[in-house]
Parts: structure tokens; sequence; C-alpha cells
């Protein structure tokens, strides 16, 4: 496949070397540079864009992908508060999007466990829940998207908790959850790739369920086959589709 990249960065330069070692082409790659000039023409002739570029960019990028009718990989985070306008217009323009906040196997499958052990643990009152992420100190979006992902399961499972609010390590404004709130505490630490911990506290013990990303080699690799998933499909999806235990 011909591929264009949105965004150039840390990702982006990844997610070319998986895509060149599984035999596709990079047709375009898109930094802050070049974006201001780029047109519909200039990706017409690719088969699918992957874009991980900035929160503020995602959209605009979105919206060039659908008027190109050019199948589009989204891991950018930071735009969730738009997903529903997103998916309207997506169906409405008969576009291809595939949304996630993270396309590591390794966490979607944590995403997998964290509702079966958030539905174990529901009926367990003596059991307080929280979410931890650490990321570099690169990110500019907090809470990062798997942590808001891994909290929406949570929320879905426990019906004590029907919110998520977050607090910011180092920041000075002090978060204190009322009972009915889940808590997303961020860290941000130097290189990090992404860390995320769930919590289960009571009196008498504690489970702590954690994913820890070695590299940024498993989100590249699992954006690249997100697009081959992708390719000849029409429709809004989320990565979490791809695979298999969630069929
Ligand atoms: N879903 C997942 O599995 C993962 C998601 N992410 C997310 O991906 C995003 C990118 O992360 P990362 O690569 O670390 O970030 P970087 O800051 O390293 O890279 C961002 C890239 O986007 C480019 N850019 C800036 N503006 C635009 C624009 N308007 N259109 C296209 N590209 C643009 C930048 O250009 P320039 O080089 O000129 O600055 C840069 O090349 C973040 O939102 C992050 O949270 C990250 C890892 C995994
Ligand atoms: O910005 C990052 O680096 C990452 N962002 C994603 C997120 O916000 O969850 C995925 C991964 O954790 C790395």
């Amino acid at each position: 496949m011909k591929i264009v990249l949105l965004g150039y960065g840390k990702m982006g330069k990844i997610i070319e070397k998986f895509a060149l070692k599984r035999g596709h082409q990079i047709h375009l790659a898109v930094t802050s540079a070049n974006r201001p000039n780029l047109t519909i023409a200039d990706i017409q002739g690719a088969d699918v864009a992957i874009d991980f570029s900035l929160p503020d960019a995602a959209l605009a990028n979105i919206d060039l992908c659908l008027a190109a009718k050019l199948p589009l990989v989204v891991g950018t985070t930071g735009w969730y508060a738009m997903l529903d306008q997103v998916r309207s217009t997506t169906l409405q323009q008969g576009g291809a999007v595939l949304y996630g906040s993270n396309f590591s196997i390794g966490v979607n499958i944590f995403f997998h466990v964290n509702k079966l052990l958030a539905s174990a643990m529901s009926p367990y009152k003596s059991y307080d829940v929280q979410v931890e992420e650490i990321h570099h100190t690169h990110k500019l979006d907090a809470p990062s998207g798997t942590a808001i992902t891994i909290a929406e399961g949570i929320l879905d499972a426990l019906p004590a908790k029907d919110a998520w609010v977050n607090y910011i390590d180092g920041t000075e404004a002090e978060v204190i959850p009322k009972a009915h709130e889940l808590l997303i505490e961020s860290h941000r630490i130097e290189e990090v790739p992404g860390t995320h911990t769930v919590v289960y506290s009571s009196e008498v013990d504690q489970i702590e369920f954690k994913h820890t990303a070695h590299s940024r080699d498993g989100f590249a690799l699992g954006a690249v086959i997100a697009a081959e998933w992708l390719f000849g499909k029409t429709g809004f999806f989320q990565v979490t589709e791809m695979f298999e235990f969630n069929k």
C-alpha cells in the first residue's frame, strides 16, 4: 500500500520503519512544515493515511482525508471530545476511519481483561479503584487516551462510579475525587513510553493490574496492521474491533 504519514515525529518515523518492513511504500510524510500547503490532490494517489500528529491537528487531518476519500487510521489522542461528531461526519460521507487510543496488542488485551476485572470487582464495595498513567515529558495531553479507554471500561462495569476526574502530578490544584468519581492520576517522567496501572485497594489488600510499554514499537506495528485491516472497508471503527477476543 502507498501510505501517507500525517505526523512524522517519534511515532511517524517508527511507523515508517514497520511499513517498509511489511512491503508498503511511504507516499508522503507530513510535518508542521509542509502541512499548511498540503492539498487533497497531494494525498489522493495514496491507499491509506496514518495520523500520529498533534491533538489540535487531528480533526483537520480527518476532514482532509474524508474529502480525499482516503481511508485513515488515527492514533493521535486528545481529540475524543469530538468523537461523536467525527463518527457522524465519517458515516455521512461514506468514509473509512479507524481510531484507537493504543494500537499495541498488549494494551488491547489489557483493555479486554480490565473490563472482566471490573465486572468481577463490582459486587465488592470494600474496594476503591483508581487508574495511574506515566508518560514522557513531551506528551501534550493528559490523561492519556489509553487511560481514558481504561477508565471507560471500568465505568461501564462498576455502577458505583459514573465519571472520571484527572489529577496531573506536580500541578498545584489538588483533585480529591468524590465517591462516585474514578481518579486518573497522570505522571510525566523523562522518556517513559507509556505505563498504565489499575489499582483496587481495600483496608486488607491491594490488586494492581499493570501494562508497561518497553518502547513505541508495539504502537507503531499495530498502526500499520490497522491500516492493512482498514483498506477496502468503509465505516467508523475502533482499533478494538480488529482483535479476535472482541468478535
Ligand atoms: N494510539 C497509539 O497507540 C499512540 C498514540 N500516540 C499519540 O500520537 C500522537 C503523536 O505522538 P508522537 O509521535 O509522540 O508526537 P511527536 O510530537 O513526536 O510528533 C508529532 C508530529 O506531528 C507533526 N505535525 C504537527 N502539526 C501537524 C499537522 N497539522 N498535521 C500533520 N502533522 C503535524 C509534527 O511536525 P514537526 O516534526 O514539524 O513538529 C511531528 O512530526 C500523540 O497524540 C500521541 O498521544 C502516541 C503513541 C501511541
Ligand atoms: O503520547 C504518547 O506517547 C502515547 N500516547 C497514547 C495515549 O495517550 O494513550 C498511547 C501511548 O500510551 C503513548
